[in-house]
């Protein structure tokens, strides 16, 4: 089995920072371009703060749902 199929088993948030560079990438490039096609990929700008808590706040409920 790939391991990107195992991943889907548990909680991933994956952050596409660095949104306030004009090169980087978006979420969906992020998406293609790992293979990430169906997992939670959260904009972010590590500089400013935006994102973080949306991607932290859906972590967050992914794990309290496993309880
Ligand atoms: N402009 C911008 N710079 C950022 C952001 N997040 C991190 N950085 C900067 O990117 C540089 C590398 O950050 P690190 O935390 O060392 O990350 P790294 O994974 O080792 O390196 P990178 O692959 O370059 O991100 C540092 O100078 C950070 O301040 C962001 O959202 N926007």
């Amino acid at each position: 089995m790939l391991l990107v199929d195992e991943l889907r088993k548990v909680a991933l948030l994956v952050f596409a920072n660095k949104q306030d560079l004009p090169q980087a990438m978006t979420v969906a490039q992020v998406s293609d371009g790992l293979c990430l096609s169906g997992y939670y990929i959260q904009a972010s700008c590590a500089v400013s703060g935006s994102g973080l808590v949306e991607g932290l706040d859906w972590l967050s409920k992914q794990i309290l749902k496993q309880f």
